[in-house]
């Protein structure tokens, strides 16, 4: 059996198969028996995925929700069986694991309040329970902006900042407050001297290149969902596997609100080109718990051990990430509130986004763009730059790793409507704010709208030169761009609302949605029925 990789976080790891639900790890026995876990969580949590849990494991917990992501009371030794079928990872934490922060200690904020969850009758959420009691008499709530509505930059800008994480972390020149500056103006940045292996970075991307050559029928076999003759649907990996391209289409299906009619634009037809129906891209989803399979990895030497690894290097960033982001939110020079109700002194433990964060539904994801096709070109075979690529959107979790190539094409858009690009800079990567983070700090981070233009043929080409079709699979040969987004997203169960309500605040169920309920929506929301 493939020994499984350490946690990035101290926390034991667990592997289990996939096919006959049985457990498949291995056991740390320096963790202590009868300690509250958490585990499940991730893919499980998007739906559904056949894989929802080993019995044994399930049958070794107090509680659990059949998979979808739970607490449980670990009871006994879980039976280890030999079945090397290992595509599926779970993360197991120790619930009152202390974090360390720069030399202090921060002990988690769950357990302290358990026992006063039961008289806390107003406030429903899970996060009552990890925080403790609120007192009412604080509720001075009465307005709710919907999490369906990313609130609307504050600030206009021209470029994407650079933020060095070789810099201190605190200090009114450490990268907490350069992250703050740029989460309130752009909502994105770079981010360069991240500590992760630049050859881990072009070998991931390798991969990605690899993947995207298979044939069609090998990709799809990889794919989301199985379905018969009929086209009824067999089987479903949730959000997690291949598809194709057209089958999401992030345009115009961002919560409530009409990310193109906002500019003035109109979904069909802007900036000259008309805009065919679907994201034309295709892309490969995995989560710490699914990992492609066996058949992959015969193809394609080294491809899930390479996933692994990547998966493991950005986790440990994103932790650097929500502590700087944590830390960032009381970085204001003045430390006092201001009249255009920007928040500040709104210090946060330094660990509350990663103990939000457990077991983090998490997703890597293998992006491919093909060059524009022809039909995005103009009568005068002008060649335009087609905004299909990726449609308009904002991103809806915590928050966002990118890795792109060298070819460019993300767009981010300012105040002005204009579109801000945000070029390749080699051996960094572009960090965005998600929809979350931004509900979370009631817009205070900006959750920044951004599309991606699909690469255009060979410079100086027209409409009527030939593009060889090398692989048969209709796509020229022209330039094609790969980016490797890593979504990162609290636990299934956190609650997300304004972090000066969850302090002081009680309020109704109505006026918050845990991390799953958001991202559920979401995805239903960009996904075709296909
Ligand atoms: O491919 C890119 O550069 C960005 C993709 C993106 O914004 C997304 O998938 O949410
Ligand atoms: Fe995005």
């Amino acid at each position: 059996m493939e020994e499984a990789p350490s946690s990035p976080r101290s926390a034991a790891l667990y592997y289990w198969g996939g096919n006959d639900d049985t457990f498949n790890g291995i056991m740390d026995d320096s963790l202590p028996k009868n300690d509250t876990f958490y585990w499940g969580g991730s893919g499980h949590s998007l739906g559904t995925c056949p894989h929802r849990g080993p019995d044994v494991v399930r049958s070794s917990l107090s509680q659990n929700d059949g998979g979808m992501g739970t607490t449980g009371q670990w009871n006994s030794s879980l039976p280890i069986q030999d079945d090397d079928d290992d595509t599926h990872w779970m993360f197991v934490r120790p619930h009152s694991q202390t974090i360390s922060l720069g030399g202090c200690f921060v002990e988690s904020e769950m357990e302290a309040s358990e026992s006063n969850v039961e008289e806390e009758v107003m406030d429903e959420s899970p996060d009552a329970a990890r925080r403790g009691p609120v007192d009412a008499s604080t509720c001075t709530h009465d307005s709710f902006v919907s999490i369906d509505e990313p609130p609307a930059i504050r600030n206009d800008f021209h470029s994407i900042p650079i933020v060095d994480l070789s810099l201190p972390l605190d200090g009114s020149n450490g990268y907490a407050s350069q992250i703050a500056e740029a989460c309130r103006t752009s909502g994105f940045f770079y981010i360069i001297n991240h500590g992760v292996d630049q050859s881990l970075m072009r070998a991931v991307m390798e991969k990605s290149r690899d993947f995207f050559a298979l044939s069609g029928e090998e990709k799809a076999a990889c794919g989301r969902k199985e379905e018969d003759k009929e086209g009824n649907v067999t089987s479903s990996n949730g959000y997690r596997g291949y598809f194709g391209i057209g089958m999401e289409d992030l345009e115009n299906k961002d919560g409530t609100r009409d990310l193109v009619k906002e500019e003035g634009g109109d979904v069909e037809a802007y900036n000259g080109v008309q805009r065919i129906k679907g994201d034309q891209k295709e892309g490969f989803d995995f989560g710490l718990e699914c990992i492609p399979d066996e058949s992959i990895r015969g193809t394609i030497v080294g491809f899930r051990e390479t996933l692994i690894e990547y998966q493991k290097a950005l986790l440990k960033l994103s932790d650097v990430l929500m502590i700087a982001l944590a830390v960032s939110l009381s970085s204001n020079a003045n430390g006092s509130r201001n009249q255009d109700g920007e928040r500040s002194n709104g210090a946060v433990p330094a660990d509350y986004f990663i103990s939000r964060s457990r077991n983090p539904m998490c997703t890597l994801r293998l992006l491919h763009y093909p060059p524009a096709p022809k039909s995005l070109f103009t009568q005068s075979s002008k060649l335009l730059k087609s905004p299909s690529g990726c449609g308009a959107h904002t991103d809806y979790g915590l928050f966002t790793i990118l890795q792109q190539d060298d070819i460019g094409g993300l767009q981010v858009r300012n105040k002005s409507n204009e579109w801000i690009d945000a070029r390749p800079l080699p051996g960094s990567f572009v960090i965005n704010v998600g929809d979350m983070l931004s509900w979370w700090t009631e817009g205070e981070y900006a959750s920044t709208v951004h599309r991606v233009i699909s690469p255009t043929l060979f410079d100086g080409a027209n409409e009527d030169d030939e593009f060889e079709d090398k692989r048969g699979d209709g796509v020229e040969v022209g330039r094609h761009r790969y980016s490797i987004p890593f979504f990162f997203n609290p636990d299934h169960d956190a609650v997300v609302r304004p972090i000066k309500d969850a302090d002081t605040v009680t309020v109704g169920r109505g006026n918050w949605k845990t991390a799953i309920e958001i991202l559920k929506d979401r995805y239903a929301g960009t996904f075709q029925s296909k």
